[in-house]
């Protein structure tokens, strides 16, 4: 049996934190010969409700699950932590965008990053969900000086399971026989979801469809807008799936892609023009735990209008924060 790794979820007690919490124990995230020791923080008034989360799990007698801590203290809850899943923020309601919450949310990443620096194992992977994620990811790695920014990561894996389920429905393939897709930049509806070089059983997913104004006038928005069209439906926004992404996005970090194309949010190394340090979706993959940028893929014009309008977003909020980082 593997020694215990341990796990920090921060918004435990949250819509999310309940969707994610069982899978990570039950095996899904890290492997079913992966014992887990989950240490969950979460804000003083809802400790109760951790509390009751963590009866839950117990109750569950997960095989893999090695131990639990619970706390209202960012430096308990991250300590020697392997794996951080930054979840807990405000999610925005109806009429928001999600930038809107970076006056309420930035200023958690600064003091979480800063506990991160200060008491997580070094080697500890961070992914940040909570919103405005990618610039919360930012504030998270710049607080944390003494670790190595590549350790910090922003979730567009939500982004990049809509594209998928979007491409395998217009054309009536599975979603599993899609390779190389790509979702560049913020996870905002700038985000440019680029099937360019996507394939199915070796066919271009573009030849296949061949549609250019699909492409820019429906499938590009139904994933740019579709965690605004969840929170219409539901009334609450995505839960279950951006678990669902956080499990999918560490494991294959962790436990590499074989190849395949994921999207990551990760600090730019300046590759496709991207200045060095932006927290940017990237396509990559995966091995040894590290991940790495696909590079060499050809950006047309239509693509670097995409690109440029996403990263100016990006600029836009890090400038928005730059009070916080001092
Ligand atoms: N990156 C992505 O693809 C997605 C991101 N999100 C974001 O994830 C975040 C959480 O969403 P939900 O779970 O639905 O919200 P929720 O409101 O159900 O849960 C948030 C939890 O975080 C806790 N929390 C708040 N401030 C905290 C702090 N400083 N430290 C620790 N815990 C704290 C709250 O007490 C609450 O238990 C939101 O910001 C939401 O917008 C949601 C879906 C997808
Ligand atoms: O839209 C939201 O506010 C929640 C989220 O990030 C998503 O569902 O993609």
């Amino acid at each position: 049996m593997k020694a215990p790794v341990r796990v920090a979820v921060t918004g435990a007690a949250g819509q999310i934190g309940y969707a994610l919490l069982f899978r990570i124990a039950s095996g899904e995230m890290l492997g079913k010969d992966q014992p887990v020791i989950l240490q969950l923080l979460d804000l003083p008034q809802a400790q109760a409700a951790v509390k009751g989360v963590m009866m839950e799990l117990e109750d569950c007698a997960f095989p893999l699950l090695a131990g639990m801590v619970a706390s209202d203290d960012p430096n308990v809850a991250f300590k020697d932590a392997d794996y951080a899943i930054l979840v807990g923020a405000r999610p925005r309601s109806k009429g928001m965008e999600r930038k809107d919450l970076l006056e309420a949310n930035g200023a958690i990443f600064t003091v979480q990053g800063k506990a991160l620096n200060d008491h997580a194992s070094r080697n500890v992977k961070v992914l940040v969900v909570g919103n405005p994620a990618n610039t919360n990811a930012y504030i998270a790695m710049k607080s944390a000086p003494d670790l190595p920014a590549k350790n910090f990561t922003a979730m567009l894996r939500l982004d990049h399971n809509r594209a998928l389920s979007q491409l395998a429905a217009k054309t009536g393939k599975a979603v599993a026989d899609i390779e190389n897709m790509a979702v560049w930049g913020n996870h905002s509806p700038t985000m440019y979801a680029d099937y360019r070089f996507a394939t199915i059983g070796g066919e271009s997913v573009k030849q296949m469809i061949n549609d250019d104004v699909w492409n820019s006038d429906v499938f590009l928005p139904t994933v740019g807008k579709r965690g605004a069209a969840i929170i219409e439906a539901r009334g609450l926004s995505s839960a279950a799936s951006a678990a669902n992404a956080a499990i999918d996005h560490i494991h294959d970090w962790a436990l590499g892609t074989n190849g395949k194309w994921v999207t990551m949010g990760i600090p730019s190394d300046g590759s496709y023009g991207i200045p060095e340090g932006v927290m940017f979706g990237f396509p990559v993959t995966c091995a040894n735990g590290e991940y790495t940028i696909v590079q060499g893929l050809e950006i047309d014009e239509f693509s670097r209008g995409r690109i440029n309008v996403t990263l100016n977003e990006l600029e836009e909020e890090r400038a928005g924060v730059a009070h916080l980082l001092g």
